[in-house]
């Protein structure tokens, strides 16, 4: 049995492991990030969604500007999570002609303007972490709990794409912790 870690010390593990996959090693990043575009975009969640809802990525997360171009090109309506007031994201729909905020302290970039959508409207949901335990479908976000609390009542579909970098198992669960449906690896 190993070790488990409280949330902070794993957090603390994966963003250097995931910053060192980036700067060190960009190729094999590339080649993973493409191997999981490729299984996601051949499956039956991402085929069948009108909606899907994700994340611009920071530089050491898989990055989302193919996600986002190809549900353009298949005419799939694009929204992007943004930080909302009390620990909530709105998703906001985003197009060609979105103006995009600088990264901000933590080097997020969100959309300035664009429609705030219902959560109800999205088919499939993108979910970003910096773990995931491809089993349980449990992940391990930056602590913000804002998907903890949109996937609590999600009724739609959710997936992520999980780098080998980030598959684990070994940090503490939380009762909130609120799993991923289909994690592509
Ligand atoms: N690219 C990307 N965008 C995303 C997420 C993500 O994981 N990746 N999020 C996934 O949910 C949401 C943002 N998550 C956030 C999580 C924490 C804090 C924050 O302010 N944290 C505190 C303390 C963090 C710490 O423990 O170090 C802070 O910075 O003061 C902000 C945003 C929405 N957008
Ligand atoms: N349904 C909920 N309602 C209110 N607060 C919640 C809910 N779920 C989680 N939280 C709070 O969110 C905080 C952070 O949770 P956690 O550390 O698991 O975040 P995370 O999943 O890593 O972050 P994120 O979802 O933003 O990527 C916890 O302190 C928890 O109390």
């Amino acid at each position: 049995m190993t070790e488990l870690l409280s949330k902070k010390d794993c957090r603390d593990q994966q963003k250097a492991r995931l910053k060192a996959l980036a700067e060190e090693h960009p190729d094999v990043k590339v080649a993973q990030e493409e191997r999981l575009y490729r299984k996601l975009f051949s499956s039956a969640g991402w085929r069948s969604a009108d909606t899907v809802a994700l994340t611009k990525s920071l530089p050491f997360e898989v990055n989302t500007d193919s996600l986002i171009q190809q549900a353009w090109l298949e005419k799939k309506t694009v929204l992007v999570a943004r930080v909302a007031e009390a620990g909530r994201l709105d998703f906001v729909q985003v197009s060609e002609k979105t103006n995009w905020s600088k990264p901000n302290r933590m080097g997020l970039v969100e959309p300035l303007d664009g429609k705030v959508m219902p959560v109800a409207a999205i088919n499939l949901m993108i979910v970003p972490a910096l773990a995931f335990d491809c089993d349980s479908g449990q992940r391990l976000g930056f602590g913000g709990g804002y998907y903890d609390r949109v996937l609590k009542d999600f009724t739609g579909k959710s997936a992520a794409l999980c780098l080998a970098e980030q598959a684990r198992c070994d940090w503490i669960k939380d009762d909130f912790d609120q799993v991923v449906q289909e994690i592509i690896n």
